[in-house]
Formats: C-alpha cells, sequence, structure tokens
C-alpha cells in the first residue's frame, strides 16, 4: 500500500523540480532563434547590457552575429534588427505581423493612453487614421505657417545669445509643437503651462526607461504595483504623473472644443481631432474615439514634435561646426538660390536640394532614436533565414547599426551629404522598394513609422536652411584660444537622445544677414499680440 504522505510528498517534489526546470530555462536561448551571446539562467543576457550607449553594443553584437540577433532578457525574447536589408524584409514587407508593441509596464501605468506604446487594436486604427489623415503630405503643409514664424524669432533670438542655442532651439520646436497641436505660443519655457508640459513628458520618458525590468520580468508587476510608496516608488510616482498629465491633456481640449464653438480657433491638430469626433457622431469609430482618447491623440502629437525635431536641429548644429566644408557649401548653394537679401522662405524648400541632402545626412549620422523609440512585437510566430521568429517576440530596430551599415553607407561614421537622394521626399524614401533610396531608419519602419515625418521634414529644412543662410557656426575656443574638441558620436540616454551639451560659435555672417534676420522678424510679429501669442483668425 503506498502512503498518503508519500504522495503527497512525490507530487510535491515533481512540482518543485517542474518549478525549478522552468526557472532555468528562463533566459535560456532556444537553437531555434537568431544567434547572440551567450546567456545564463534566469537572467538571459541582462548582465550583458551596458549601462550606457546600448546602441553601440547592438552595432558590436551585429558586427560578430549579423543583420539579425537575439537576446534574452529575463522572460522576454527580443530580436534585434540590425540592417536596413532585414527591417526591410520583416517589418516593411511583412507590416501586417510587425505592427504590434510588446505590452510595457509604463503603457499599464498610463492606463492605455499612448499610441505609440498601444498594441495593434481597434483604437491603434483609428488613432492611425487620424494621424495620417491630418499630418500626411499636403495636410501637413497647411501647419508651416508656425515653423515659419518660430525659426524667424529663432534666428533673431540667435543673434542676442548665440551661447544659448540649445535652449533656443528647444523654444523653437516646443512653441512650433504647441502651435501645431493647438494653436498657441510657448514664449517663456518658464511659462507653468510650459513646465507642466515639459515636466510630464520627461517625467514619462524618464520612468519608460527606469521601468524596463519590468517589462522583461512581467511577472513582478503585481508586486511593485501593490508595494506601498515609501518602499518603491515607481508605480505611485507614474500614477501621480499620469493623473496630472491626463488632467492637462483633457484641459487643452476642452479650450479647443470652446474655441472652435466661439469660431476664434487656429489651424491646429486637436481641432481637427474634434471635428473628427463631431463628423463620426453614431458611427464605430466615434464610439472609439472617446474624450480620453481624442485629449490624447492632441497631446501625443505635441510630445512627439518637441524633443525629437529639437534633438535633430541640435545634431545639425554639431555636424555644421564639425564640417566646416559642407557647412561653405550649403551657404554657396543658398547665396545661388536665394541670394543675400531675403530669407528662405517655405516656398523655396524644394529649390534647395542640397539641404534637403543635409537634413536626410543629419538625420542619419545622429539620429535622436538610436534604437527605434519604442520596439515592435510580433503578431504571429513567423520565420526567417531558418530562424525562428517567436509569436509575441519583443522587435528592436536598432536604427544606429541600420544607419551605420557601410554596405548602404560607406565611411558611415563621414558626415557626407552626397550620399542622400535630393530628388526624394524623407516620405518617398521611407516607401521606395530599393532599399538604396532610403536614407535612413530614424522614422522607424512599417505600419508604425512615424506619422510627423512630413512635418518634421518641414521644420527641419527651413530651420536649417535660415540658420546656414544667416549664421557661420564654427569650434568655440579655450581661454588661451584652442579650439575646443567635441566627440563627433557623445550623446545623452534615453529614447529620445540628443547630443550632449557642446559649445559653439554662431556668428551672424555679415551685417547685412544680420539687418535682415532683425527686420523679418519684426515684420513677422504683426500676427501676434502683445502677449506673443496669435491674434484671433490671423491665419
Ligand atoms: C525628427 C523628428 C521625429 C523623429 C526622429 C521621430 C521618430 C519616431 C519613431 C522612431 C517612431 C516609432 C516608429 C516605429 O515604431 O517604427 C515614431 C512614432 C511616432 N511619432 Fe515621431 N518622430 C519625429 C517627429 C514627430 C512629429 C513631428 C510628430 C507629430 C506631429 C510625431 C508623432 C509620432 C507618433 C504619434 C508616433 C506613434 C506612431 C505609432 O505608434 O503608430 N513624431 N516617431
Amino acid at each position: 500500500m503506498v502512503d498518503a504522505t508519500d504522495v503527497r510528498l512525490g507530487v510535491a517534489a515533481l512540482a518543485a523540480c517542474l518549478l525549478l526546470l522552468r526557472l532555468l530555462s528562463t533566459g535560456m536561448r532556444s537553437r531555434r532563434l537568431p544567434p547572440g551571446p551567450r546567456t545564463l539562467p534566469l537572467i538571459g543576457n541582462l548582465h550583458q547590457l551596458p549601462k550606457k550607449d546600448m546602441h553601440v553594443q547592438h552595432l558590436k553584437w551585429a558586427q560578430e552575429y549579423g543583420p539579425i540577433f537575439s537576446l534574452k532578457l529575463g522572460s522576454q525574447t527580443v530580436i534585434v534588427l540590425a540592417s536596413g536589408a532585414m527591417i526591410k524584409r520583416l517589418v516593411d514587407k511583412r507590416s501586417g505581423n510587425y505592427a504590434d508593441r510588446p505590452s510595457l509596464f509604463m503603457q499599464e501605468a498610463f492606463d492605455h493612453s499612448r499610441i505609440i506604446m498601444r498594441g495593434y487594436d481597434d483604437l491603434w486604427k483609428v488613432e492611425r487614421k487620424l494621424y495620417h489623415g491630418f499630418l500626411n503630405g499636403t495636410k501637413a503643409a497647411r501647419y508651416i505657417p508656425y515653423p515659419d514664424l518660430e525659426t524667424k524669432q529663432l534666428c533673431f533670438d540667435l543673434l542676442q545669445r548665440p551661447e544659448d542655442f540649445e535652449a533656443l532651439i528647444t523654444r523653437t520646436t516646443l512653441s512650433a509643437a504647441t502651435s501645431m497641436a493647438y494653436g498657441f505660443r510657448v514664449t517663456d519655457p518658464e511659462n507653468p503651462v510650459m513646465k507642466e508640459l515639459l515636466r510630464n513628458a520627461h517625467g514619462f520618458f524618464t520612468m519608460a526607461h527606469k521601468s524596463q525590468l519590468f517589462d522583461w520580468y512581467p511577472q513582478l508587476r503585481p508586486v511593485v504595483k501593490w508595494l506601498p510608496s515609501f518602499v518603491y516608488p515607481l508605480y505611485r510616482n507614474a500614477r501621480e504623473v499620469f493623473g496630472r498629465e491626463k488632467r492637462q491633456f483633457h484641459d487643452l481640449l476642452h479650450e479647443t472644443r470652446q474655441k472652435l464653438g466661439k469660431g476664434d480657433a487656429l489651424p491646429s491638430f486637436a481641432s481637427d481631432i474634434v471635428r473628427a469626433q463631431e463628423s463620426w457622431q453614431g458611427k464605430p469609430e466615434g464610439a472609439t474615439l472617446t474624450d480620453h482618447a481624442a485629449a490624447y491623440i492632441a497631446g501625443i502629437a505635441m510630445e512627439g514634435a518637441m524633443d525629437t525635431q529639437s534633438n535633430q536641429l541640435a545634431a545639425s548644429i554639431k555636424a555644421m561646426m564639425l564640417y566646416p566644408l559642407v557647412q561653405k557649401q550649403a551657404q554657396a548653394h543658398l547665396d545661388d538660390v536665394i541670394g543675400g537679401d531675403r530669407m528662405p522662405q517655405p516656398s523655396d524648400i524644394e529649390k534647395l536640394p542640397y539641404i534637403r541632402q543635409i537634413m536626410k545626412e543629419t538625420l542619419r549620422w545622429l539620429p535622436t532614436t538610436t534604437s527605434g523609440a519604442i520596439p515592435h512585437a510580433a503578431r504571429a510566430e513567423d520565420e526567417i533565414d531558418g530562424y525562428l521568429i517567436p509569436k509575441g517576440a519583443t522587435i528592436l530596430l536598432s536604427v544606429w547599426s541600420a544607419n551605420n551599415d557601410p554596405s548602404l553607407f560607406p565611411s558611415p561614421r563621414v558626415f557626407d551629404p552626397s550620399r542622400q537622394n535630393p530628388n526624394f521626399s524623407m516620405g518617398e524614401a521611407a516607401l521606395a522598394s530599393d532599399i538604396r533610396d532610403r536614407d535612413h531608419w530614424t522614422f522607424g519602419a512599417g505600419r508604425r513609422i512615424c506619422p510627423g515625418m512630413h512635418v518634421a521634414e518641414g521644420t527641419l529644412m527651413l530651420t536649417m536652411a535660415r540658420v546656414l543662410w544667416a549664421f557661420d557656426i564654427s569650434k568655440a575656443k579655450d581661454d588661451q584660444g584652442k579650439e575646443i574638441e567635441v566627440d563627433p558620436d557623445e550623446i545623452t540616454q534615453s529614447i529620445a537622445s540628443r547630443p550632449l551639451p557642446f559649445k559653439c560659435e554662431i556668428k551672424a555672417r555679415t551685417p547685412k544677414h544680420a539687418e535682415i534676420v532683425r527686420k523679418t522678424w519684426e515684420e513677422a510679429q504683426h500676427v501676434l499680440d502683445d502677449a506673443g501669442n496669435y491674434k484671433v483668425n490671423v491665419l
């Protein structure tokens, strides 16, 4: 006779063995996955992740394991796509399968409100339709008066305070972003509404970075949510930021609705969303587009536009400082097409192919989204070159590796605008079937590709054209008059990184250029009221 106690002990021992096996297999790479660095039980490759410059490590691994490799991060499988060809084959060509996002802890903490982290669901489709409808190549032109005004102010401000160029660029893109999203300007970044916007957005970015452990070990999330804040404050802090941000986004949408009601709203993304909400009443899209979703669609358009563009403009200043011959060639081109009697206008953009090449090369050479901002995820199991891509795997676009692929971009760390095709806009390049026409991968790929790229193209080109037309940019000098050297590749650690702060000298090219900048800004201000905001119905 078998004793009941023995049976219980046997079952417990078996369960313990199974649990141990499961724990030990956590973090281990299955043979069918793409290759990658050796793993350890439980943690996989976590111990090999560097504290900084992850994108550089990705490039090293790509050189060792090839254009597709895999990492095990806790219980998650991460497939890294490290060449443009591989990104195109999977994320562009099989876009339906790679349009999802992995489950991210911060998305949960923010009640699944941000489109950029949303899975491939019905609300994402409605949101994407709105972004595409209002930010596409033709519609994006409606917003150009905003960067037009802001870059006139930028050039004027650079005459007064060239040493503050980083802060001045940030104000410019922030103000262009709030204008496009809601129709109001940022004249003073110390303004309380602005400070709140920045505090919330940057709070989110920081927490998204800090909470990665719970993306890799989702099993820990219930414990983290339950822990009191004096033990572990992350989740409660995130909820607090979410509460503040939600209030602000809802208030801004409400104000837009009121202005539309009074007939004095300026063109803005938020006005377009409110109108879409009204015209969709009674339709399935209308039911999906709740007030909360509408508030977040507008808020995230603003957030998506502010740091990314400012980071790329800071990168363009760095490039021009480090490559004076390119700068001289750009100025000769501008003198040729525009002349010395007026600043470049938005209508000139199409006539400035070399500026387009510089813009594209900046995005390739120093991308703000070194690792594609937010990863994609596989909706179903897939296979490529004999490797398995499991359902649910995180798909990371290693933009830095793809942008530095020497087979497409020889001597990739050299800033060489001549390698870029001036005849394609960035939107056209993203759709090009020939990989050699793809200028860079900085806006991502497939169905999740950045919907703001047309807006960004207009803003970046206009700003670069005007700054190069008006100013000489050179290395700053130390007390001994020696040029201060700057590392070209040093960047901040973020999902949207930026060159580390650097010094440079920015001077008007001639007194005549300075005078035109002053006069242009003086004339531009006729659309503004005394507080520096747009007069009613002026655009
Ligand atoms: C230099 C400027 C910009 C860069 C480098 C950039 C880059 C990116 C990247 C890499 C993604 C993720 C793409 C992917 O998952 O494959 C993204 C998504 C997004 N961007 Fe941008 N972006 C820029 C400007 C803008 C602007 C101006 C807007 C709004 C007007 C915007 C709105 C968005 C939105 C809403 C998403 C989420 C799309 C989705 O998940 O379906 N971005 N951006």
